[in-house]
């Protein structure tokens, strides 16, 4: 062993210092070319055809030419390589997944060997890295399950039969705010409505207070902290694409730098975030010591949040305690199934910022689309109207009042199979498996292409056509397509946790504004289509402004 040893050391006494260089510049480069061409990964999905990628920054290129709708460069590869094609977002392979049968698989039958989410997000402040890994959307494992079934009670029929009574009053502050509008034959963005009345319901349910859009600070009329905070970090969603190509793009070893000196606008970012997280912190801290139960905090949250930006909300809600069965009162009680504790703070942090964000711009959406759907449909929107006119004009909607309307269900479902606010889902590979002769190697990535699905000609007929009599035929064909191919809110365990939620919002509000107002798009303001923007969620980039007319 000895003489081994002296053998190198002797062998390495003979290299000369350039040679050393020289070797060692190699073994860089020789890293950066297997960095930069990912042959391991293109190995293990070489039988998975799709468009060749380019050293280092994959096939990200095709997605920044399609201005960011990674839905429309799927649409593109498609036609070359099928419904199941593999592309590269940087450095790493996906699957893209646009057929139906094989999404099911993946997300109803096979959810054991794919039961979670990937996790994209940019490299940001490292206290706000852990709380959003927190949250339900991408938890993973037994943590998943014990969190989705301490949230589930909210959603249940007596938790939205308590909810009812935000979403009557957000959509009839909405109402009065039109009134104007609609006497001056006035023309509004429905979009930015729609967006405030979702904050209001979602965010009321999430954080358990009532969020005033507006209030009066020292005796000036400033926009609620929250509000502006939430609105920020979602209307930034095309922010947040561009940085989730970030860590695709750069590697880890860079993120340091980026933590150091984030660009301005991810900057903002976290400071809306952390100001998200401030006010869920202070309420489940007041619910907690009401309660009598123990602080938990392993991330420091409380001296980690104390800055000056987030110092006016932590005042604010000093001494407020979040409603009895807001996503954070319920939190503060539950407890963790495996180990039996409390949750920590900030998980119940986490669970408020992860309902908020994947409910409001989702539901701000499909109310704006479908209001957009029905207005250029004259014979959809009398059918609606005859429904809301046999239903009565002059009701509240209330929560027994759901299943009072099939012909708006079915419009809604038309509306979301055309304009799925959540246009894809992902999840992980977490073994080796074959899905109808496809195999699918461990750590595989997949992206299931709902907007995609929903728009395929192999399932819908006249798949681009405005038609929610689809969903009013009940025969045997029609029903196993729509459970097939409407990908809407998902499918199989892991589905949209706050689906009914969101239904019995869209029948409330809209109904409330139909049944006193008629909308027409005002052709002056908004284009034909509406321009969308890309996210993480679809948005309309410019509003959709409408004509609001009084109806008789
Ligand atoms: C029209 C409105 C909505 C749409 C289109 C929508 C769509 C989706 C989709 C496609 C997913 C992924 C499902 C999957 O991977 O299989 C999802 C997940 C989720 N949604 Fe929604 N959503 C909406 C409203 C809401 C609302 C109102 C809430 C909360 C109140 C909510 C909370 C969530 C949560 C927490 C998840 C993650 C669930 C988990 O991983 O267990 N969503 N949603």
């Amino acid at each position: 062993m000895c003489a081994i040893l002296d053998a190198v050391v002797a062998g390495f006494a003979t290299i000369s210092l350039w040679q050393l260089i020289l070797g060692a510049l190699f073994g860089f480069v020789a890293l950066i070319i297997i960095d930069g061409f990912h042959p391991l990964a293109r190995w293990q999905l070489r039988h998975i055809p799709g468009p060749t990628p380019l050293p280092f920054v994959g096939n990200t290129l095709e997605v920044y030419r399609h201005d960011l709708f990674l839905f429309k460069a799927w649409e593109k590869w498609a036609e070359t390589y099928g419904d199941v094609f593999k592309w590269f977002w940087g450095p790493q392979p996906v699957i893209c997944v646009r057929d139906a049968e094989l999404a099911r698989l993946i997300t109803v039958k096979h959810f054991k060997t794919f039961p979670d989410r990937s996790m994209f997000y940019p490299p940001q402040d490292k206290t706000v890295q852990r709380v959003l890994s927190q949250g339900i959307t991408f938890a993973k494992g037994s943590y998943w399950t014990g969190l989705r079934g301490a949230l589930q009670p909210l959603f249940h029929s007596h938790g939205l039969q308590s909810y009812q009574p935000l979403m009557e009053a957000a959509v009839e502050e909405l109402a009065a705010d039109l009134a104007p509008a609609a006497a001056a034959g006035g023309s509004v963005d429905m979009h930015a409505a729609m967006c405030n009345v979702a904050l209001k319901a979602i965010g009321e349910a999430a954080f358990g207070v009532k969020l005033q859009t507006q209030e009066m600070v020292d005796g000036q009329i400033r926009e609620n902290a929250i509000v502006a905070a939430a609105t920020y970090a979602l209307e930034n969603t095309a922010v947040t694409l561009t940085f989730m190509l970030l860590p695709r793009l750069l590697k880890p070893a860079l993120y340091p730098l980026i933590r150091r000196f984030p660009p301005k606008r991810l900057a903002q970012l976290n400071v809306a975030r952390m100001q998200l997280f401030t006010a869920a912190l202070t309420l489940a801290r007041n619910a907690m010591a009401r309660l009598g139960l123990p602080w938990r905090d392993e991330v420091h949250m409380v001296p980690n949040f104390d800055r000056p930006e987030t110092r006016p909300l932590r005042e604010k809600y000093a001494s407020v305690v979040p409603a009895a069965g807001s996503v954070v009162d319920l939190l503060v009680r539950a407890k963790d199934k495996q180990t039996g504790q409390p949750l920590k703070a900030h998980q119940i942090v986490a669970q408020a910022n992860s309902i908020l964000v994947a409910g409001h711009d989702t539901t701000s959406f499909m109310l704006t689309s479908t209001l957009y759907w029905v207005a250029r449909s004259p014979e959809v929107k009398a059918k609606v109207f005859a429904e809301i006119e046999r239903f009565g004009r002059r009701r509240p909607v209330t929560h027994d009042d759901m299943d009072k309307f099939p012909y708006l269900e079915a419009v809604l479902q038309e509306s979301l199979r055309l304009s799925p606010p959540g246009w894809m889902t992902t999840r992980e590979a977490t073994q080796d498996i074959w899905l109808n002769g496809l195999f699918v190697p461990k750590g595989a990535v997949v992206y299931i292409d709902i907007h995609g699905i929903q728009r395929s000609p192999k399932h819908w007929s006249q798949p681009l056509q405005f038609m929610p009599e689809r969903f009013l035929d009940k025969s045997p064909e029609a029903l196993e397509r729509n459970q097939l191919a409407w990908l809407a809110f998902g499918a199989g365990p892991r589905l949209c946790i706050g689906y009914k939620f969101a239904l019995s919002e869209a029948k409330t509000v809209l109904v409330s504004l139909w049944q006193r107002y008629d909308f027409q798009l005002d052709s002056s303001r908004t284009a034909e289509p509406p321009l969308l923007r890309p996210g993480i969620t679809l948005g309309y980039r410019d509003g959709l402004w409408c004509k609001v007319l009084p109806r008789e």
